[in-house]
């Protein structure tokens, strides 16, 4: 299980974004979180994705409460988040050829021999063509940079999926792919999934089940 517990976080303590908050995921449950833009969705999602320390509350892991964060999280922690955020092109390695984008988690993990069979299944499953994988971003779609960016968050096989917004500003049919894509691997694998969002239709079809950022203060 994946537990937020009062979590207090932002950019300047005196201010912050997130105000006691509480959420959590169960293994294999998927939770949308609705909310208005600006109001901290995407902060609560680096928290829980052990990208940004809150500045009080408690994030537990299966139980056991996290005390590192970022590079500094253990190994195991840190794998067993995959992420994917709103913008690809402000998360991707400009110079990287989409193929060692999907790699660079197993190189980093010294798991280079899984990579040409691991690229491979994942391109196939996120819908990227053999002719995009050696192409570097500024050759490609957004939705095409999504799909990369969605197949690199799969790739070490985490527990738990942390989605930001990852259908803003693409299509129809490619933002239905990438949920799609999403779903088969959480069929696959049993993983849980937290989609932040503001489209209620979306992550209505998407979610078992919705929480409003309102709802989800100390009086909740
Ligand atoms: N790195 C940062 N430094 C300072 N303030 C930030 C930073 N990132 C976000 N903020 C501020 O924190 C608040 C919450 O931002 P956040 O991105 O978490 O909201 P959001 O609900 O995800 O918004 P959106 O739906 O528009 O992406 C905003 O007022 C934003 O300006």
């Amino acid at each position: 299980m994946l537990e937020l517990r009062a979590i207090t976080a932002g950019y300047d303590r005196r201010t912050p974004v997130v105000r006691d908050v509480s959420l959590s995921v169960e293994p294999g449950e998927a939770v949308g979180l609705l909310g208005p833009s600006g109001c901290g969705k995407s902060t609560l999602a680096r928290v829980a994705a052990l990208l940004h320390r809150p500045d009080s509350g408690t994030v537990l892991l299966d139980g056991e409460p996290v005390h590192r964060w970022r590079h500094r999280a253990p190994r195991a922690h840190r794998t067993a988040f995959g992420v994917v955020f709103q913008q690809p092109r402000l998360s991707v390695d400009p110079r990287l050829r989409l193929t060692d984008l999907m790699a660079e988690p197993l190189r980093a993990t010294g798991r280079r021999n899984e990579i040409p069979d691991r690229v491979a299944e994942l391109a196939t499953a996120v819908g990227l063509t053999p002719d995009l994988l050696t192409r570097r971003p500024h050759e490609v779609s957004d939705g095409q940079l999504q799909r990369a960016c969605l197949a690199r968050a799969l790739v070490l096989r985490p527990r738990w999926l942390i989605c930001d917004e990852i259908t803003a500003m693409l299509d129809a049919s490619t933002s239905a792919a990438l949920v799609a894509a999403v779903e088969d691997y959480r069929a696959e694998t049993g993983a849980g999934l937290l989609a932040v969002g503001h489209d209620h239709a979306l992550l209505n079809r998407w979610c078992g089940r919705l929480v409003r950022w309102d709802d989800l203060g100390p009086a909740a």
